[in-house]
């Protein structure tokens, strides 16, 4: 079967012809009619179709090159930031900014400082969960929406949302209300840290006191998640597992490289932008979505983070996961598998000696690998299998997996 699917970046170059023609088609019907010796003869209009196809195409181009901008590269801002006189927790509340926020409270060590930190890691890395019980603690205000995204805007949308992002997502007045020492919020964005330097450097310079809990699943698994998942929840987007296999989708250039695909699992190429924007490593804390999956997980990573964010021990009645799609194996033939592998491995390797632990995925591509040999077709549980000898003794097995063999 003919196996291609166009990315944004092909759907921008189609989008651009079609502009281009329809441009032309007006310029050389405009052209055409020009009246050339007689003045007295009326110049007709071009047809309005010409027009539209213009427009169509200057629309679809505006569409398509805002979904390539995952992967455009943004240059690298200078921190200009300049620290400005101490103000105290009463001028926060009146901020409507978060440059005013920060010039208020950068040295108020006491109190929670909106945003008292991020919530994210990567897309389909189980933030939508933690996001649901953080929302339970007592000192927590949680977000609305759960991912503003304000930080990844390009800075002049960023000054137009501002108001909005510090009155309503982070939702100043409740936090006035109930008092800074009382109370702190977050950011939920899961795709900062995929996103860009600038995304990096935006949060830095709002809010360089936030600590930042990221948590970062088995890289493969993550990516054919995303697919998956903004298959289930946009049917008006075009997916290409509609029309085209997993095995076919994953071996498309835009799955490979883009930013919200395997791209986005890059996950020490990401961090190493977010030290570059002076991020220090013990301002995060990095949790391994795998965890989620161990006896009491999701609450064990709950208190993880509560105690590392500096909020008082909570417990929970109950912890289901949300957001959950993925239930059957997807089937891709190895040499796709091995080509994912190839292009995370070595990002994984890094990552793991920066931090000085493992992650154990190596271990499950390994697992993953010698099942496909069986009958040389790889069935991809997107909720991955721990091998036996990376779990801690005592551990079960991950839900939802079903038994070897
Ligand atoms: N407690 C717990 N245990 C195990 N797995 C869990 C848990 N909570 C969330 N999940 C899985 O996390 C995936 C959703 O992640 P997100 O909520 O971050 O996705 S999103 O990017 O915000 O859309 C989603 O993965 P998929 O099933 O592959 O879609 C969920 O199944």
């Amino acid at each position: 079967m003919w196996c291609y699917y166009p990315g944004a970046w092909d759907m921008a170059l189609i989008a651009t012809a079609i502009a281009a023609a329809g441009v032309g088609l007006g310029l050389r019907e405009r052209w055409q009619k020009q009246p050339k010796h007689n003045a007295k003869e009326k110049r007709r209009p071009p047809t309005r179709l010409r027009g539209r196809v213009a427009a169509l195409g200057a629309a679809l181009l505006v569409i398509f090159l805002y979904a390539s901008y995952e992967d455009s590269r943004f240059t690298a801002m200078e921190d200009t930031y300049e620290q400005k006189p101490h103000k105290a927790e009463k001028e926060a509340c009146r901020c409507t900014t978060t440059s005013c926020l920060r010039n208020a409270l950068e040295h108020q060590h006491t109190l929670f400082r909106p945003p008292h930190f991020w919530l994210g890691g990567c897309q389909k890395c189980g933030t939508t969960s933690m996001y649901d019980l953080l929302s339970k603690h007592p000192q927590i205000i949680a977000p609305t929406p759960k991912e503003p995204g304000y930080f990844a805007l390009p800075s002049p949308l960023r000054s137009l949302r501002a108001r909005w992002y510090v009155r309503d997502v982070l939702q100043l007045s409740t936090i006035c209300d109930k008092g800074m020492k009382r109370v702190a919020t977050f950011d939920g964005t899961a795709y900062y840290l995929q996103w860009d330097y600038s995304a990096a450097l935006a949060l830095r310079q709002a809010a360089p006191w936030a600590k930042l809990v990221i948590i970062l699943r088995e890289p493969i698994t993550r990516a054919m998640s995303w697919l998956q998942h903004m298959n289930m929840k946009f049917p008006l987007v075009p997916n290409c597992l509609r029309s085209r296999s997993m095995d076919c989708c994953v071996r498309q250039r835009w799955f490979l490289r883009g930013n919200h695909h395997l791209g986005g699992s890059l996950y020490d190429a990401h961090l190493q932008k977010w030290l570059a924007a002076g991020w220090p490593l013990e301002q995060f804390l990095i949790i391994k979505f795998e965890d989620l999956f161990e006896d009491d997980g999701a609450s064990h990573v709950y208190g993880r983070i509560l105690d590392f964010v500096g909020l008082q021990a909570h417990n929970l009645s109950s912890t289901t996961p949300s957001n959950r799609r993925s239930t059957v194996p997807y089937e891709v033939l190895p040499d796709a598998y091995d080509d994912m592998v190839d292009i995370v491995k070595d990002d994984v390797a890094s990552l793991e000696r920066r931090l000085g632990r493992s992650f154990g995925w190596a271990d499950i591509w390994k697992t993953q690998r010698s099942q496909c040999k069986r009958d040389g077709v790889c069935r991809v549980d997107l909720i991955p299998r721990a091998p036996a000898s990376s779990r801690p003794p005592g551990s079960r097995r991950f839900p939802g997996s079903r038994p070897p063999g």
